[in-house]
């Protein structure tokens, strides 16, 4: 851990480094920050949720000129999503240098971003199909760009989306500083890397695992028809705050986030055939609570910072090493503790050793809650919830209500009805859903990512048939939230900070 007073970085950015509460640099920043500030082009390599974000963010930052009007860097995001946050988090970082930044991504009117254009960003943040877009409108100039960055740079240069990454460098001055983070970086995509670059710097941040050890990882062996049960099971029974379910496409993320709604669960999905308005409101109520549960495709598996997500469940076992390690790191994050569930099927194993193979990381054995376990689960949460409602809040009102109750009904009928009230029970309403063709791997796939960061996960566009089911709602939201303890949960989320501090702005 080195304090970030030592890596050359300059008193404004100093003072919203602390505004956005880092103590200390993680170390991929102190690794990577001297030398990007020297001028260097960059490979850097960290585990997820370390703060790569700020790694390139501050140096950059610290290079723009502000009295030039004209677009001096450029960051690459594989997701608008993705490109929406960095923005955010360049502007916490640049907020005392007056520098401005842009996100530019598909799905939003592109005249309003022209008229932003217009005002003379310092960065753009985008993903590559719009920025290609403004680039043949002319409304993107390049030649004074003296700074790019590819986040995610393994994905953004894979195949299918190099061309759009060659066509965007094509245009920028030859004497650029280029910048590449991802947490991970396969051999052959870093020597397509290096192409685009300088003699670069490679920095790994050395660990023997390429996923956190923040992150509990555990695999539940299990028939195809059963995954839906066991996933309800092991949500009632480890009551995530924030739980991502993983699906391998669009068709079932909606079936899955439509069955968890007919279940009773707080969830919605997302995916790259919503409308972008839908994709950020799904993506704002996540982040504020009102919905528990996000279903996604691979287009969430990359980069979201979302604070809360406690768990992170593989409904379907993704499509290589690299995207199971993103997916889960979508917990775990700066210094918090997470936990991963991956169903596989018995025919899938192989695909599960070659994770862990890769990843040089184990998961554990899970077995799957039986119907009990969950609903003791779903139990603890209303005791401690009613614990909690009277050692904070006033009930003085109610006591009344109660007294006269207890004159008519013997005490502890009372209080199990109250309990049986407010517990959600476990709920076999039938549900559908259409059962996935084997997986392919990423790498056989031909058709790109176009059109601006729509990036999914498994390509086969299925013309699949309407799903409906006709039975009940489920019952009550199961209003989960606060803390809460069950067998399987370890203690997330608060608490012990393992890699860096951060405290409160
Ligand atoms: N030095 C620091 N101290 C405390 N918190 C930090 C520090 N640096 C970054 N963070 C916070 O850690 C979180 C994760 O950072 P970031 O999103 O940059 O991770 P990342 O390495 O890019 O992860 P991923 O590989 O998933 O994209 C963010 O909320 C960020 O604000
Ligand atoms: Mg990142």
């Amino acid at each position: 851990m080195a304090t970030f007073s030592e890596l050359g970085i300059g008193e404004l950015l100093m003072k919203s480094i602390s505004k956005m509460g880092f103590e200390e640099a993680t170390p991929i920043q102190s690794q990577t920050i001297p030398i990007a500030i020297d001028g260097k082009d960059v490979i850097g390599q960290a585990q997820t949720g370390t703060g790569k974000t700020a790694a390139f963010g501050i140096p950059l930052i610290q290079k723009i000129d502000i009295k030039d009007n004209n677009v001096q860097g450029i960051v690459v995001a594989p997701t608008r999503e993705l490109a929406i946050q960095v923005a955010e988090e360049l502007n916490k970082i640049g907020q005392f240098n007056r520098v401005s930044i842009l996100p530019i991504y598909g799905g939003q009117d592109i005249s309003r971003q022209i008229r932003s254009l217009k005002k003379g960003p310092h960065i753009i943040v985008g993903t590559p199909g719009r920025i290609i877009d403004h680039i043949n409108r002319k409304t993107l100039r390049l030649q004074n760009v003296h700074t790019v960055v590819l986040d995610e740079a393994d994905e953004m240069l894979n195949m299918g989306f190099i061309e759009d990454i060659e066509a965007i460098l094509k245009g920028i001055p030859e004497e650029r500083q280029t910048l590449l983070f991802s947490a991970t970086m396969p051999g052959p995509i870093q020597r397509i890397a290096e192409r685009f670059m300088k003699d670069p710097q490679v920095v790994k941040v050395k660990t023997k695992e390429m996923t956190t050890p923040n992150i509990k990882q555990y695999y539940v062996e299990a028939q195809e028809k059963k995954k839906f049960d066991y996933l309800t099971r092991l949500l009632d029974s480890q009551s995530p705050d924030l739980a991502i379910i993983f699906g391998r496409t669009k068709r079932r993320v909606d079936e899955l986030s439509e069955a968890l709604t007919l279940r009773g669960y707080a969830a919605e999905g997302i995916h790259g055939d919503l409308s972008q308005a839908k994709r950020i409101s799904v993506l704002r109520k996540f982040k504020e609570g009102s919905i528990e549960v996000l279903v996604a495709t691979d287009v969430a598996a990359r980069g979201l910072d979302i604070s809360g997500v406690t768990h992170v469940y593989n409904f379907d076992i993704p499509q290589d090493p690299e995207s199971y390690v993103h997916r889960i790191g979508r917990t775990g994050r700066a210094g918090k503790h997470g936990m991963a569930m991956t169903f596989v099927t018995p025919r899938e194993m192989g695909q599960l050793k070659n994770v862990e193979r890769t990843t040089n990381s184990k998961m554990e054995r899970l077995t799957p809650p039986t119907l009990d376990e969950a609903l003791e689960g779903q139990q603890k949460m209303t005791i401690e919830k009613l614990t909690n409602t009277i050692a904070n809040e006033n009930i003085s009102y109610y006591k009344r209500a109660a007294e006269e109750l207890l004159e008519e009904h013997d005490s502890v009928s009372v209080v199990a009805a109250a309990i049986k009230m407010m517990t959600k029970e476990p709920d076999e309403t039938p549900i559908k859903l259409t059962e996935e063709a084997p997986m392919r791997s990423r790498r056989e796939r031909s058709d790109g990512n176009r059109g601006g960061g729509n990036r999914d996960g498994g390509r086969n566009r299925y013309k699949g048939g309407q799903q409906q089911s006709k039975s009940r709602s489920g019952q009550g939201a199961g209003g989960q939230g606060g803390s809460s303890s069950s067998r399987n949960r370890p203690s997330t989320g608060g608490g012990k900070r393992r890699n860096f501090r951060k405290t409160e702005a």
